[in-house]
């Protein structure tokens, strides 16, 4: 399994300094959770910060994009250097049309689900996508409870794939840790992102061990 650690629990102040250690540590993914105060009640940053990130570190950037109508500021992330965008389902009524636009400017396209949302609303877009995030919080913060309910989306997802043959990576993220990420290892899941488990803690890079430990545990 791949891990991306999230920088919403990073230190703002000392980000690069901070991308660097889970970098080091081996993460593949840099999840980096974008904010709009109005689709989530939270606030975050915007591509500036993306695209000042860049020249640090040559880890997949995958931009999570809570954000209403993100058709919008898409090519703002395209131009920052992002390597996935990820949108998601319940911010647009032109789903297709923000996804197709992101594979159109050569950026891998992942549409996102809360957890209230069934897989059922996917079914024209699964084709299409490189990445399908599920979410295992509903978004807006960091440090929030796993919901294991989640999984079944999951398994429904590794299923479709197989059956329609189709290539997208499914990622997980929201409140994953040592013992959370067995529940997903077993489900399916190609990506974890873990945002408070790692950068709260005082060694990340110990914290990315444990999950790539505890994911192989169970993966077969
Ligand atoms: O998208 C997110 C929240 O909306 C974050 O990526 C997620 O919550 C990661 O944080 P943690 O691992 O602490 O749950
Ligand atoms: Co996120």
């Amino acid at each position: 399994m791949k891990i991306a650690p999230s920088i919403l629990s990073a230190n703002f102040a000392e980000l690069a300094k901070d991308v660097q250690v889970v970098e080091e540590a081996g993460a593949e993914y840099l999840h980096i959770d974008i904010m709009d105060g109005h689709f989530v009640p939270n606030l975050t940053f915007g591509a500036k910060l993306v695209k000042d990130l860049r020249p640090y570190s040559k880890m997949v950037f995958d931009c999570h994009l809570m954000v209403d109508n993100p058709e919008e500021v898409i090519p703002d992330y395209v131009d920052a250097g992002a390597d996935i965008i990820g949108v998601h389902y319940e911010a647009t009524p032109h789903l297709h049309r923000a996804l197709d636009m992101i594979k159109k400017a050569g950026v891998k396209a992942e549409v996102v689900i809360n957890p209230g949302t069934p897989v059922s609303v996917l079914s024209e877009v699964l084709g299409m996508v490189d990445q399908v995030l599920v979410m295992t919080v509903d978004p807006g913060f960091g440090g929030q409870k796993f919901l294991p309910e989640t999984m079944d989306k999951v398994r429904e997802l590794v299923r479709i794939r197989e059956e329609k043959g189709y290539t997208y990576e499914i990622e997980v993220d929201g409140g994953v840790k040592d013992h959370t990420i067995k529940d997903c290892a077993a489900a399916g899941v190609d990506v974890a992102v873990a945002g408070s488990y790692v950068f709260d803690a005082e060694n990340p890079a110990e914290k990315i061990d444990t999950l790539r430990l505890s994911a192989n545990e169970v993966e077969i």
